[in-house]
């Protein structure tokens, strides 16, 4: 009997975890404004939008009643509490944009991208990292997103993700944007080297 035929090499899941404030945001944004074929997920979240945020666009708001209903329908791939509100990646456009053959790419947190190390183990994870303990306490307070309590909050989680990023396949170094996006998009377009995960179920 023949083999199936190989999935494409490129069908893969990619996961930008790091900490609040070392430029996850910034990073992404330069590898869409060079690359707009690159798709990144857009999150479910309780939080309140900021300033400037769209809905639709950067997240889906949610409210708390609506987040509740997509855990009860299994609609999320991964989910996770995250300084006292819940963030979510909806999983039916990621199956839907592996299955087409191409790259997907998650910016989610710690204990979410544990999650998709366990269900969908082809994944590829990779952590964004500061240059230093000092630049990167110094981006979170230059951002002026969160009060100090709110940055204070996220600085002692940040402690702990920096302590896991050896869980992850690549650590990235956000010492320049253009270079770090560079990295990224190396390791978005390399072959993967184990099954499709849009092909694995
Ligand atoms: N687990 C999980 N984390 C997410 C998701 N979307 C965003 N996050 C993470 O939640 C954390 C807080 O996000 P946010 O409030 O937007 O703050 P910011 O990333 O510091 O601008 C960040 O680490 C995000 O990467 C998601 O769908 N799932
Ligand atoms: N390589 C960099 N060098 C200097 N400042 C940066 C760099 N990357 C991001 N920043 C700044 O750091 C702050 C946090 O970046 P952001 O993308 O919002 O982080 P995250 O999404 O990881 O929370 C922003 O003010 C951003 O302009």
């Amino acid at each position: 009997m023949p083999e199936a035929p190989e999935p494409p090499a490129t069908a893969r899941l990619t996961v930008l975890s790091g900490p609040s404030g070392v430029g996850k945001g910034t990073v992404v944004a330069e590898v869409r404004r060079r690359h707009p074929e690159v798709w990144v997920s857009v999150s479910v979240t309780t939080r309140a939008r900021r300033p400037g945020e769209v809905d639709g666009v950067h997240y889906h708001f949610l409210t708390g009643a609506e987040f509740d209903r997509l855990v009860a329908e299994d609609g999320l791939l991964e989910w996770a509490e995250y300084a006292g509100n819940r963030y979510g990646t909806p999983e039916a456009p990621v199956r839907e944009r592996l299955a087409t053959g191409a790259p997907a790419l998650l910016e989610i947190e710690l204990q979410g991208a544990r999650q998709v190390r366990a269900r969908a183990p082809e994944a590829q994870l990779v952590f964004l990292a500061p240059p230093s303990w000092a630049e990167l306490v110094s981006r979170l307070a230059g951002r002026g997103s969160e009060p100090p309590a709110v940055q204070e909050r996220r600085l002692a989680i940040a402690q702990a993700e920096l302590d896991a990023a050896g869980e992850f396949d690549a650590v990235v170094v956000n010492d320049d944007v253009t270079r770090a996006a560079d990295e990224l998009v190396g390791l978005l377009t390399a072959p993967s080297s184990g099954r499709s995960v849009g092909a694995s179920e």
